[in-house]
């Protein structure tokens, strides 16, 4: 059963008239990895700062364990942050790095120096124990910032921005084993990202903020599936966002007047009642599919011409100019092309089911 180690109830932050965090109220339980995920500024950091105690909420509070933490300072707190320049002491090894927490905390030489072994062994950093950060790469300072904030056995570790310094390749290995040691210490993991890539990829929960406000909290599947509101649809992406006014409805069937012409919908969860009303509806990428011919009823058709093609891996996303400029995005894969080959300006049809959409909220 969930037990709940983390409570922000209506937590606030302002800086003079600018408001970095506005009433965000969030639960978090123990041994969830969860992503605080949204555009530069959104407020994740400073979320992320305020359960350290790094900055005091100006409102709201903070439990931990049902407790406040807000009267506590930083260092009183079991809430080490790893951060995104990893901040190791320039002047001191790597194994005096990884000692630092415990030291502070008054343990024995005996038992600082079997806990940094063993978490250098883990985070596989022995052999460079005795060099100066300076001396490692991005990848291997990461390690050593895992390791020092670890080796304190905490029961939570935040995460600013972990992967954003590290390459490409290096960022995918470091994303998986970051959820390996999740899965292995069984703590909680909070990590600010602004990727959702990454946010979507590691996290059990996924918290989507913008300007201050939490827009949505759910499980990547979930939020991939049924976006909360239009700027998560957008910020996730994946997505075709149709506006439109409701032409007709009877029962769960509904017909909008979008920019690509009429679209039948019956979607799962509610809908817009009445005629005449705008209304914003979505289709997963993923739900779009291409044929030249017309394709089996009942489905949405839209008459369209290939644009682009991004190959990413692969998955292939495919850009459809529609009418009155609008632009379809359709997923396919690289196997599925090579059956059936596209090239730009070919004319093709885009369809859908009816059931493969649902409405945003107003
Ligand atoms: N010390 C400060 N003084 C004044 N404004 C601040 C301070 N710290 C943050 N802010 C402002 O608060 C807002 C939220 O900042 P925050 O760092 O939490 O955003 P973020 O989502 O983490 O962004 P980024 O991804 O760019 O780090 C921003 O508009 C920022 O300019």
């Amino acid at each position: 059963m969930a037990v709940t180690m983390f409570e922000l109830q209506d937590v606030a932050k302002r800086y003079d008239s600018h408001i970095a965090v506005a009433d965000v109220s969030l639960t978090i339980d123990k041994g969830e990895f969860v992503a605080l995920m949204g555009p530069s500024g959104c407020g994740k950091t400073t979320t992320l700062r305020m359960i350290a105690g790094l900055d005091r909420p100006s409102a709201g509070d903070i439990r931990m364990w049902g407790r406040s933490l807000i009267d506590d300072p930083p260092w009183a707190r079991d809430t080490p942050l790893v951060w995104q320049s990893y901040a190791l002491f320039p002047f001191l090894s790597v194994r005096r790095n990884v000692e630092f927490g415990l030291k502070q905390r008054g343990a024995p030489a005996a038992v600082r120096r079997a806990k940094a072994d063993d978490w250098m062994g883990r985070m596989g950093i022995t052999e460079l124990a005795d060099r100066s950060p300076a001396q490692l790469s991005g990848g291997q300072r990461q390690r050593v910032a895992l390791a020092r904030a670890l080796a304190t056995e905490p029961e939570v570790l935040l995460l600013d921005e972990p992967l954003s310094a590290l390459d490409p390749h290096l960022k995918v290995k470091m994303q998986a084993e970051l959820v390996r040691l999740h899965r292995e210490l069984g703590i909680t993991f909070i990590c600010v990202t602004h990727s959702h890539s990454e946010a979507f990829a590691m996290a059990d929960r996924v918290v989507i903020m913008n300007e201050g406000r939490v827009q949505q909290v759910g499980t990547p599947r979930d939020i991939y599936r049924r976006a909360g509101n239009q700027f998560v649809a957008e910020f996730i992406g994946g997505n075709n966002i149709l506006p439109g006014a409701v032409r007709s409805v009877e029962g769960v069937h509904v017909v909008i007047e979008t920019g690509v012409g009429l679209i039948a919908a019956e979607p799962q969860g509610s809908i817009p009642v009445s005629v005449g009303q705008s209304t914003t509806l979505v289709v997963a990428v993923d739900r779009i599919a291409i044929t030249r011919s017309q394709p089996p009823e009942p489905a949405n058709i839209v008459a369209a011409r290939v644009a682009t093609l991004e190959f990413i891996g692969s998955t292939v996303m495919v850009f459809l100019d529609a009418a009155n400029g609008f632009v379809l995005q359709a997923q396919t894969s690289l196997r599925d092309l090579e059956a059936a080959p596209l090239a730009v300006g070919d004319a093709v049809l885009a369809h859908w089911s009816p059931r493969d959409g649902y409405f945003l909220d107003p």
